[in-house]
């Protein structure tokens, strides 16, 4: 079951909290063929049918008549819905939507990097891509991601599939791949060099990282038979600002790509967790690949936490290896507040700098990247303890301390901003709680941990200050879900049960007004809860 976890916020805010919902399954409209899976790959299952049944669930129904799978009850209308569907034999996929959450770092950002440990939770801000299959005899692969202006299309019989696909290179869908291979870049090179070739060199760049997440996971996973196919995608998280816009795109790739090649059979209700847990897995691993990508050296703290959803205690110590990953079901409803600067940073930038700092102070470095490993240690135990209680002031109290330990670590690390010490300075003068940096600093977001019952005339003032100094803010939740399906793309929005639903297609995605109207279209917590049509992965044990 799902629980979602408020944060504090200031007004005035972008709301995007999310509600409390069920995971039951699906009504959906249309009938579904998949084809054969377009990557070799051994283990992949035979051609299958994927339909609704009348009591609202989908039944996949496999070639193999000992193999038919039923996760709903059929009726006989099912079955004859079924026969025809046989006859039809239409090889398109259904359009889908997946949707991965933001994050936010409490303890430990950059260290990780180095090996060490960070606590994150997931927030209700999301990603969703929308997956929509063209007809046979289109064979193109077109990005539409409207939130930086991008917009691309490949040929699909262009695309450098021998190299990817040759026995030295080839990657399967299971395979954890911890570095990019050079010869895979540089033949990626000059299908990314014509993305938005007419922008501004840091568009371009923007815009090339993003393009080449996807053509990468891309190229890996799928095949030159691949179906011509549009990606279109919406975000609602503040992009390059801290809270993990990067990690929950890759995720949403990641995710979109292995169901296209059927290599992942849920979510849906019935699923056994550890099933559940390897397919989450392997999602997590083709979406640190984007990540990589996008910002060059990731520890896979903030794609896992996309992923998962909820909290984490998260290590790294050997990047050829899986991380550790301590998940933190019930992270506590801390009362958070976050802060945007509105100073754009870029996540490789400071990552890149706290190397170099490495490099160039190695002993002084190393001692303050173990200090912050022993308060994220600190915090851990911490929250993890039975007395730890997030509306008492004794417990707000000793997590305030170690983030104040943990900002002034990150400042000795070089990854603050002037913009970032106004807003810790404007919260310490009120005297009303705990700043630090969230993700990669240099800008960005920072989160204050709200003392209880702070004076509403201090709230104010301290809104009125950031409104006037251009910070904005985000009352959001913490601990939500993470990687989630909407398979078809049909939501009801309200509909009685005995309405088919509304089909989200490109043009209504697309026209979403802002992030609100991206939210109220098709999040995955309607404004009546009734978004019962999206599935995630039951991985909690
Ligand atoms: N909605 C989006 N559409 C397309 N690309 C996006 C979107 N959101 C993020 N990106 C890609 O991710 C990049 C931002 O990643 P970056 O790691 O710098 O920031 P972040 O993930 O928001 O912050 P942090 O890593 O500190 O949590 C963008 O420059 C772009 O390439
Ligand atoms: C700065 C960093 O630690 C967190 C970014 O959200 C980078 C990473 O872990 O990949």
């Amino acid at each position: 079951m799902t629980s979602t976890r408020t944060l504090w916020s200031t007004t005035p805010s972008t709301n995007l909290a999310s509600r409390s919902r069920s995971r039951s399954s699906s009504s959906t409209a249309s009938l579904i063929v998949i084809p054969t899976p377009t990557n070799s790959s051994p283990s992949t299952s035979p051609r299958s049918l994927i339909m609704p049944a009348s009591n609202g669930s989908v039944i996949e129904l496999s070639e193999t008549p000992d193999a038919t799978k039923l996760n709903g009850t059929l009726k006989k209308k099912d079955l004859k819905h079924m026969a025809m569907a046989r006859k039809q034999s239409s090889p398109m996929m259904p359009a889908f939507i997946v949707s991965a959450p933001g994050k936010v770092i409490a303890f430990g950002e950059h260290a990780v990097v180095h090996g060490k440990k960070a606590i994150a939770a997931s927030i209700a801000l999301r990603s969703y891509l929308l997956v929509t299959a063209l007809s046979k005899s289109k064979r193109t692969i077109s990005l539409r991601f409207p939130d930086i202006d991008l917009s691309h299309t490949w040929d699909i019989d262009e695309l450098p599939w021998a190299i990817f696909s040759h026995p030295s290179k080839k990657k399967y869908y299971y395979d954890l791949v911890t570095s990019l291979d050079s010869d895979l870049v540089a033949a990626m090179k000059p299908h990314i060099a014509n993305v938005s070739l007419h922008k501004s060199e840091e568009e371009r760049k923007i815009h090339q990282n993003s393009a080449s997440a996807f053509l990468y996971i891309f190229l890996s996973l799928g095949s030159q038979s691949f179906p011509g196919c549009l990606y279109t995608l919406r975000s609602t998280i503040p992009i390059a600002a801290g809270l993990g816009s990067s990690a929950s795109i890759a995720v949403c790739l990641a995710g979109a790509l292995l169901l296209q090649i059927r290599t992942l059979s849920g979510p849906h209700p019935d699923q056994p967790p550890d099933e559940a847990r390897l397919q989450i897995e392997r999602i997590n691993r083709w979406a640190f690949v984007g990540e990589m990508c996008i910002h060059g050296n990731p520890s896979g703290v903030d794609n896992t936490v996309a992923t998962q959803g909820k909290g984490v205690v998260f290590q790294r110590p050997d990047y050829g290896k899986p991380p550790n990953v301590k998940p933190l079901w019930n992270f506590p409803e801390l009362p958070l507040l976050v802060i945007n600067t509105n100073q754009p940073k870029s996540t490789a930038f400071e990552v890149a700098k706290v190397a170099a700092l490495k490099k160039t102070c190695p002993a002084i470095t190393d001692a303050i990247l173990t200090a912050i490993d022993k308060v994220s240690e600190g915090a851990a135990e911490l929250i993890s303890r039975e007395n730890f209680n997030h509306e008492e002031v004794e417990s707000l109290e000793d997590l305030g301390k170690l983030m104040t330990m943990n900002h002034g670590l990150l400042v000795a690390l070089g990854v603050s901003h002037p913009r970032i010490e106004r807003v810790r300075e404007l919260v310490d003068y009120e005297e009303i709680g705990w700043t630090k940096i969230t993700g990669a600093g240099g800008g960005g977001c920072v989160i204050t941990l709200l003392k209880p019952d702070v004076p509403a005339e201090k709230m104010k003032r301290l809104d009125e200050v950031l409104a006037r100094e251009n910070y904005s803010n985000y009352k959001t939740t913490l601990g939500c879900d993470g990687v989630g399906v909407l398979m078809p793309a049909v939501l009801k929005n309200g509909m009685s049960d005995n309405d088919g639903g509304d089909e989200i297609d490109q043009d209504k995605f697309l026209n979403a007004d802002g992030m609100a109207g991206v939210e109220e279209l098709v999040g995955v917590n309607g404004e009546n809860g009734d978004r019962e049509a999206w599935k995630f992965w039951g991985v909690e044990d």
